[in-house]
């Protein structure tokens, strides 16, 4: 998170951490007792190991009470995933066992109404990706508050250039936004995960360049599908 600040310890209780061999990869969120949401690109270069899910974490570090490192039982990338663009940039992790949901554990439920998220919309977004231009690695959960901007802003030539999709909402990048690292995590607007911080690499804090979320809506199904066909 860039120009972002420190989060209020578990104020964002749904918050996940992927990690390998005890590293932040990419953030993810608790969506179901037993289920994680993330991006499917997080899954690249990484041959098909499994990530291991933090939960219940403020610090990555530190020991903390209701902090808690699940093993993953199932990964699945969104089938229309793929290296080249940003396109179905979900993946779903199936936890080993259901998380134990306390104050610092908690579902967050996201949006399933298939409708635009209003432009100028104020929502948040958090996570533990760099905090500088040079990639420093915060050891605390940090959040920012980014402005929603118009698909058709987005795609301006100026910008993405029309590689915005219907399934896809920008949020402005002006010196505050999100970066590598803050991938796969929620983008929560009025309390509700509207999108998933998409994790193809993109240049951080550039205002040409706003940040691409994957919009979970139009996913409802394929995620419902994914968790009943597992579930047991
Ligand atoms: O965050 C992303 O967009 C992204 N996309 C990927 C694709 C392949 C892949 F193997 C990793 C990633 C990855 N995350 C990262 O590189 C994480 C490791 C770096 C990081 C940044 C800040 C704080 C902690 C750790």
């Amino acid at each position: 998170i860039l120009g972002g600040y420190e989060a209020r310890p578990h104020l964002r209780p749904y918050m996940a951490s992927l990690q390998l061999d005890g590293q932040h990869v990419c953030g993810g969120f608790l969506i179901a007792e037993q289920w994680v949401l993330s991006a499917a690109h997080c899954t690249e270069g990484t041959n098909g190991q499994l990530f291991q899910v933090l939960l219940g974490a403020h610090s990555l570090t530190e020991p903390e009470p209701h902090k808690r490192l699940y093993r993953v039982r199932a990964q699945i990338a969104h089938p229309g995933s793929n290296i080249h663009n940003n396109r179905d940039d979900l993946l779903l992790l199936q936890l080993e066992e259901k998380a134990e949901l306390n104050a610092h554990v908690k579902v967050l439920p996201f949006q399933r109404e298939d409708r635009d998220v209003e432009a100028d919309t104020m929502c948040e977004a958090a996570g533990w990706g760099t905090v500088t231009h040079s990639g420093r690695r915060p050891d605390k959960l940090q959040q920012v508050e980014r402005p929603v901007i118009s698909r058709e802003l987005c795609n301006h030539r100026t910008r993405h250039d029309q590689t915005i999709t219907e399934k896809m909402m920008c949020t402005d990048s002006r010196k505050k936004d999100t970066c590598k690292g803050d991938s796969g995590g929620p983008l929560v607007c009025n309390g509700v995960a509207e999108g998933v911080v998409t994790a193809g690499s993109r240049v951080c804090g550039n205002y040409k360049k706003p940040a691409i979320y994957t919009r979970i809506a139009p996913y409802a199904a394929w995620i419902d599908g994914v968790m009943a066909s597992a579930a047991g």
